[in-house]
């Protein structure tokens, strides 16, 4: 059992956030590999306490970070809590003794053996969407597991029996695990969405699924130990209600976030620094990059090793200059955004990015026109054509996602916004922007390079005019708007 070790135990009782940081900082740096059962109920308890603590608890407010502001965690607390998940793991397989130096994978029935012992210990029925359900803190003492909850806990099950190759696999919406002697082996071991029937135990989406944006064209973070940590500290959630957030949890899975930075463990892991970029916005540390670094970071680390096909690094800092009233810059991340989305097919799972879309074409983008148009805009964006042009780019995406797929996206709802953003710019302004025909290779979506390259859809030529790269042969913009407005008028009387 790998559990605890002398220094863990020296560590305990836990009376402060710096006293969690030490921990971690032992786990990451001097052992073979951090103990997720161990760090998650660590994390999970904390978190518990700072969040949905008794309203009566003493209020105390002496500096959490160094002092006691956390009710004391006692270390037979922690190890009453890791013997029964060790328990409910050990009994739920009986895994041959050690018997050889051999080291043993495991197998599809193994893992769907350690899922099923995770699923049928949850709670009957509760709202699977809650807060703070995604640790074995949860798990342990309330048989509660949020979707992304399950997945980790059959990871840090799997390790709990020495099975070193179950590492967890994320796309930016769902988990499952990879296994075997060259973690080529997938199945899924959680639930994904609601009212979908869970697929538990088979390999991951292979057939359509394989083309929507859930599966992320195959293209998951598959994480090491130390970026299972990162997955465990990215799903801390210091929200206290709809308003507030407990300021010791954010400043915790800030430091922690730092911490795993520094190792190099998010270096792979775009959604992490991103959630960094999130935290140094609203409470910069001071020495440390500036979040449009780390927006740009997150962005660089999934054309690097996720072949761009990531949606959220762009909208992380799409969002950033939205609320920074950057709204040009916003724009281009949208529309960099939308060429991700455009390489896939939209399915009856993507209904996370559907929404992210649909806040930004309908909700955010009007805003700006809005504020813009009121006649007090500094940014002037209503006279540049590179706006328009990221605009064309952003819509074009979102018509390209559709094209192929089995499941409608645009509707009325969109073309309104939509016509009344582009209407905004004045025709010498459109005038300015050409639209320059590609021949399409007609080949599948996903290798069209043109499309990939954030850059290559919307460029300087060489009259210095933009241009937008169009996949048909729409000649204008009017087109495309003509394009939409009979789509959607067409679905109207249908
Ligand atoms: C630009 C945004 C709207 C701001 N926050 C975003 N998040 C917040 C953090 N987040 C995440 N941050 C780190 N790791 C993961 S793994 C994961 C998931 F695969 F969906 C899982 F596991 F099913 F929940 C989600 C997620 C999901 C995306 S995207």
């Amino acid at each position: 059992m790998a559990g605890f070790r002398d220094i863990d135990r020296a560590l305990f009782p836990i009376k402060s956030i710096a006293a969690v940081i030490e921990i971690f900082k032992h786990h990451l740096e001097r052992t073979s590999e951090p103990d997720l059962a161990l760090l998650s109920i660590i994390v999970g308890a904390v978190e518990n306490s700072l969040t949905c603590g008794r309203p009566n608890a003493p209020q105390q407010i002496s500096d959490p970070i160094e002092s006691s502001r956390l009710p004391s965690l006692e270390y037979h607390t922690v190890e009453v809590l890791y013997n029964k998940f060790y328990a409910i793991m050990k009994g739920a397989v009986d895994v041959p003794a050690k018997n050889t130096t051999k080291t043993q994978y495991a197998t599809r029935e193994l893992v769907k053996k350690v899922s099923d012992a995770v699923w049928n210990t949850l709670s009957r029925s509760y709202y699977k969407d809650r807060a703070h359900l995604q640790s074995l803190f949860s798990y342990l003492t309330g048989n509660k597991l949020d979707c992304f909850g399950v997945a980790f806990a059959v990871v840090a099950g799997c390790q709990a029996l020495g099975f070193a190759d179950v590492h967890l696999a994320l796309s930016e919406d769902h988990a499952w695990v990879v296994f075997g002697e060259f973690s080529t082996e997938t199945a899924e071991v959680t639930w994904h969405g609601k009212g979908n029937e869970d697929k538990r135990g088979q390999e991951i989406g292979k057939g359509v699924a394989a083309r929507s944006w859930l599966y992320v064209n195959n293209k998951p973070v598959v994480c090491t130990r130390a970026m299972e940590v990162a997955a465990l500290v990215s799903a801390i959630n210091p929200s206290l209600n709809a308003t507030h957030d407990a300021y010791e949890v954010a400043y915790l899975q800030q430091e922690l976030l730092w911490l795993l930075y520094d190792l190099g463990h998010l270096t792979k892991y775009p959604m992490a620094i991103g959630n960094l970029g999130d935290l140094e916005e609203i409470s910069s540390t001071s020495g440390r990059i500036r979040c449009d670094i780390l927006f740009r970071e997150a962005i660089s680390s999934a054309r690097s090793y996720y072949d761009n096909m990531h949606v959220y690094p762009y909208t992380y800092q799409g969002g950033y200059f939205y609320r920074n009233k950057m709204y040009k810059e916003a724009f281009e991340s949208w529309a960099n955004a939308s060429d991700v989305i455009r390489k896939y097919n939209y399915s009856r799972d993507d209904e996370e990015i559907y929404k992210e879309f649909l806040e930004i074409a309908n909700e955010l983008i009007p805003h700006i026109m809005k504020v813009e148009s009121s006649g007090f805009s500094a940014s002037c964006i209503l006279k540049k054509p590179e706006c328009f042009a990221y605009l064309l780019r952003f819509y074009d995406g979102i018509c390209q996602w559709e094209e192929g797929s089995a499941t409608p996206v645009l509707h009325i709802g969109w073309a309104k916004p939509l016509v009344n953003t582009i209407s905004k710019f004045d025709s010498e302004v459109r005038a300015q922007v050409n639209i320059v025909c590609e021949s399409s290779p007609g080949d599948s979506k996903f290798d069209h390079k043109a499309q990939t390259n954030g850059n290559a859809t919307s460029c300087l030529n060489n009259n210095n005019n933009y241009c937008i790269s169009e996949k048909e042969n729409r000649s204008s913009d009017n087109e495309l708007i003509h394009a939409i407005e009979s789509k959607v008028i067409s679905e109207e009387s249908a």
